[in-house]
């Protein structure tokens, strides 16, 4: 019987009576396991051996469980102090046996949870009480653990490992073991002698001209085989997600904004009507530069429209903040709050030169905002930033916009709310609902620019609806995660960041 050179050495290498692994057999053959593996089930399947599957339970101890193992239990540490309190002839004051233990913090609670459970005494109104006759050296937790320190990875007795592992002092890894038999028709073939036959993975020209594929043996798929797992680098989600958001904006027909993440606030606030008095541009909000400090150039004209904006509105019938303006302070420069400094750049002319309607522009890009970090909120974030130029646009223009946008990513329950920034009118929040938690999470900011804003810039006869949407959030509406932190940053989850599947 010819068969595939990795068969022939399973075969020669199986026994009837006792079975072997498949690393087992991988060593004694010099073929990976995956190739030994693929091999089994091929014999399988013509009958020659038969492939058996065993689950392995490995436990190792977590940080937590190695501290216990020097320090411990802290339950056990409770009742030792307990003993030396004298609990085991009379109830002990609480506070005393704690003082006396050593044990701080968390420790307390996780001993007071496991103390009466074990059976190392009671807890009653404030007092303890230790049994003389518990004996912490038959605690089988503390002995498990003393077991797998040691080096004794497989422990039988279930019940305390699932304790262990509930209480987070161990991690149980499962693994599939497979092993391999002879059966009674694979020692007959052994017997009527097998040799090893070259196997062909695929069929080439040549091999049809020269009619080789009569005599050669072809490798089949198999697709159970267990294989390594590569974790090799990819893309990351935010990137690829932040190239989907690219590429169906530019479907919709919308151009990429490109501009400074350091710019001047003139750009980023003044040329939005921003008073320069909003509580969003004191230092707290923003991360200010120290050097350079300030932005040199600006253009004049712009300045001047803008701060006449500011002082005393547009049109006859305008009004400004009559509040003070400067031109310093909007010379400052900082790392910008929102990408919306990339839409006023564009807009006055200045990025790429005067832009006649109708006109769409985008940018996915980083801003930064010195927030609180939260489960939703980092220091800086993605902005799927975006604005059209048309004439007579109107709110509806805009939500179907949106509709539009995040139907391309599954997203068809946007919900919107009022909402007011200094430069547009209307102004909407929009939110999603969040797949997992059911909670509506707000995934944008948008509005109609209004024209004390638009006027200065040199926008006069046509509309201009925008947004600032947060890529993140996006993210987590499309993969579900909860925690903005899991996605990047120092605490990220390697786990999810390796197994998330690519959607397109
Ligand atoms: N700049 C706003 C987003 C926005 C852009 C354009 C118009 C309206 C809102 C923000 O960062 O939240």
């Amino acid at each position: 019987m010819k068969l595939p050179d990795a068969q022939v050495a399973v075969l020669e290498t199986a026994s009837a009576q006792d079975a072997q692994t498949i690393d087992d057999l991988a060593d004694a053959t010099d073929h990976k396991p995956e190739t030994i593996t693929g091999a089994a089930f091929d014999l399988e399947e013509q009958g020659l051996v038969v492939v058996e599957s065993a689950t392995d339970e490995t436990a190792e101890l977590t940080d937590e469980g190695s501290q216990y193992l020097d320090e411990g239990l802290p339950e056990v540490r409770l009742y030792e102090a307990a003993l030396d309190a004298g609990a085991d002839e009379s109830p002990v004051q609480m506070g005393q046996a704690i003082g006396q233990s050593g044990l701080e913090g968390q420790e307390v609670d996780i001993a007071l949870s496991n103390y009466a459970r074990k059976g190392y005494g009671s807890i009653d109104s404030g007092e303890i009480t230790a049994d003389a006759d518990a004996d912490p050296d038959s605690d089988s937790e503390a002995s498990a653990l003393d077991a797998l320190a040691a080096g004794d990875a497989d422990v039988d007795d279930d019940d305390t490992l699932d304790r262990l592992d509930s209480r987070g002092l161990v991690e149980l890894t499962e693994r599939t073991v497979r092993s391999v038999r002879l059966t009674d028709d694979g020692v007959t073939a052994l017997m009527e002698g097998v040799e090893a036959a070259e196997s062909v993975g695929q069929l080439t020209p040549e091999m049809l001209t020269s009619g080789e594929w009569r005599d050669v043996e072809f490798s089949e798929y198999n697709v159970e085989a267990d294989a390594a797992e590569f974790t090799g680098g990819k893309e990351h989600i935010l990137r690829q997600t932040a190239n989907r958001v690219k590429d169906v904006l530019v479907g919709m027909g919308f151009e990429e904004m490109q501009g400074p993440h350091v710019d001047a606030d003139f750009w980023i606030n003044d040329c939005l009507f921003m008073p320069q008095d909003h509580p969003a541009r004191t230092h707290w909000d923003r991360f200010a530069m120290d050097q350079p400090r300030e932005i040199d150039e600006l253009p004049a004209d712009l300045v001047e429209r803008v701060e006449g904006a500011h002082r005393n509105g547009v049109g006859p019938d305008g009004d400004g903040y009559h509040s003070p303006w400067d031109e310093d302070f909007a010379r400052a420069l900082a790392l910008r709050g929102h990408t919306t400094s990339l839409s006023t750049r564009y807009l006055s002319g200045e990025q790429i030169g005067e832009l006649e309607p109708p006109q769409r522009y985008f940018s996915v890009e980083k801003v930064y905002r010195n927030d609180t970090l939260d489960p939703t909120h980092l220091l800086e974030f993605f902005q799927i930033e975006g604005w059209v130029m048309a004439e007579d646009l109107s709110v509806r223009d805009l939500m179907g916009t949106f509709e539009e946008f995040y139907a391309q990513f599954g997203i068809t329950d946007l919900e919107y709310k009022p909402h007011y920034n200094p430069y547009t009118e209307p102004s909407f929040e929009l939110f999603g609902t969040h797949p997992e938690t059911g909670e509506l999470i707000e995934v944008g900011n948008s509005g109609i620019f209004r024209e004390e804003m638009l006027a200065p810039l040199g926008v006069e006869d046509a509309d201009v609806m925008a947004w600032g949407l947060s890529l993140e959030r996006l993210l987590m509406l499309i993969y579900g995660f909860e925690d903005i932190r899991d996605v990047h940053g120092t605490l990220c989850d390697l786990e999810l960041l390796r197994e998330t599947e690519v959607m397109y």
